[in-house]
């Protein structure tokens, strides 16, 4: 067998192949949904999954969702007909009539594409994110104030439940280049009107904030921040197991109290950590700063019987070695 590349080998197969070796993202012989959206960071994806597959041996099926907004018509039967001509089963699913809301949008999406896995046993649902998406996904929680988990939420893999897992294979390629790969293989590439508007938020960040940021502080400003969430993803890893190492140790479920004395010699970032999943429970949306470091602050509380009442709705009192959470609705 000749070891020789396929006249077809770009750089990018190089560094895909490299990724999957490295990371281990997608087994040999495991069963792929690939989400292709019609735009050019799927479809570089698919056309490269396609090169590779001889050698991994996947099973790759397409998964498209059909929003049925106005400017999507004729999307379906686009991405139908470029399954055809690569030979591969299609999926689709159609949303149900609402309001076009970006977020809507994406939770129906999700949830979809793992409606098709489920029903497909597919084990990898494999989306087309950019590092270009990793930079502006990073903007855009820096905005909101988030942590390190925020900031690098955009990740390699997650779980999606059962064995499932949504997997990212192109977090290190701009969307530069994938665009410039699609132009060179001539690929059916059809635009996201949606990702025009700039009503949204996120377009804004890539439309308007990252070109400004390009042309006014770094021209590598995308790869920088790309980077620093991945750093920040390996950290966060890290320490939140750790955390919940901790969190195990300290809690006690039965009446809601943490143990306060075990979580005192330990460092801030991990007291914080500890004391969110303490909170995540029990809140009926995530802990923000304001609640975590009200409750933090009780860890070392000296005076027995201190409290921080959290929106109106839950009461964290400090007790000898606890800190315990009192529903006020109960009360
Ligand atoms: N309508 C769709 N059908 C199937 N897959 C899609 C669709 N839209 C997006 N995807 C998948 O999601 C990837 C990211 O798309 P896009 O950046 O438009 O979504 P997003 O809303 O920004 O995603 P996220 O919120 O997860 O960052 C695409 O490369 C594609 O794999």
């Amino acid at each position: 067998m000749s070891s020789h590349p396929s006249p077809i080998w770009t750089p990018l197969h190089a560094r895909l192949q490299e990724t999957l070796r490295k990371r281990a993202l997608l087994p040999r012989g495991a069963r792929l949904l690939l989400a292709v959206s019609g735009g050019q960071d799927s479809l570089c994806l698919g056309r490269l999954l396609l090169d590779l597959q001889p050698k991994w041996r996947w099973e790759i099926a397409i998964g498209h969702c059909d929003h049925r907004w106005s400017h999507d018509v004729g999307l379906a039967d686009h991405v139908r007909q470029l399954a055809e001509s690569w030979r591969l089963p299609f999926f689709l699913e159609n949303a149900p009539p609402g309001p076009e809301t970006e977020a809507r949008a994406r939770e129906w999406r999700y949830g979809a594409l793992t409606a098709m896995a489920v029903a497909g046993g597919f084990d990898r649902i494999v989306t087309g994110h950019t590092l270009s998406d990793r930079a502006e996904t990073f903007l855009y929680h820096l905005a909101r104030g988030a942590g390190a988990e925020g900031l690098s939420s955009l990740t390699w893999q997650r779980p999606l439940g059962g064995d499932r897992l949504l997997v990212r294979p192109l977090l290190n390629v701009s969307r530069a280049e994938t665009g410039e790969f699609c132009r060179a293989r001539d690929l059916p590439i059809r635009s996201d009107r949606a990702n025009e508007n700039l009503r949204y938020a996120r377009n804004r960040v890539r439309r308007e904030l990252v070109p400004y940021l390009r042309n006014h502080l770094n021209r590598q400003i995308e790869r920088h921040l790309a980077r620093t969430a991945e750093i920040l993803e390996g950290e966060d890893e890290y320490l939140d197991t750790i955390a919940s190492g901790l969190f195990e140790e300290s809690i006690d479920r039965g009446d809601r109290s943490l143990d306060r004395s075990r979580l005192r010699s330990v460092p801030l970032a991990l007291q914080r950590r500890v004391i969110r999943k303490f909170l995540q429970d029990y809140l009926p949306s995530s802990p923000d700063f304001d609640d975590i470091e009200a409750v933090t602050n009780l860890i070392d509380a000296p005076n027995l019987g201190q409290t921080s009442t959290l929106r109106g709705r839950l009461v964290a009192r400090a007790t000898g070695g606890r800190i315990e959470l009192l529903d006020l609705r109960q009360k």
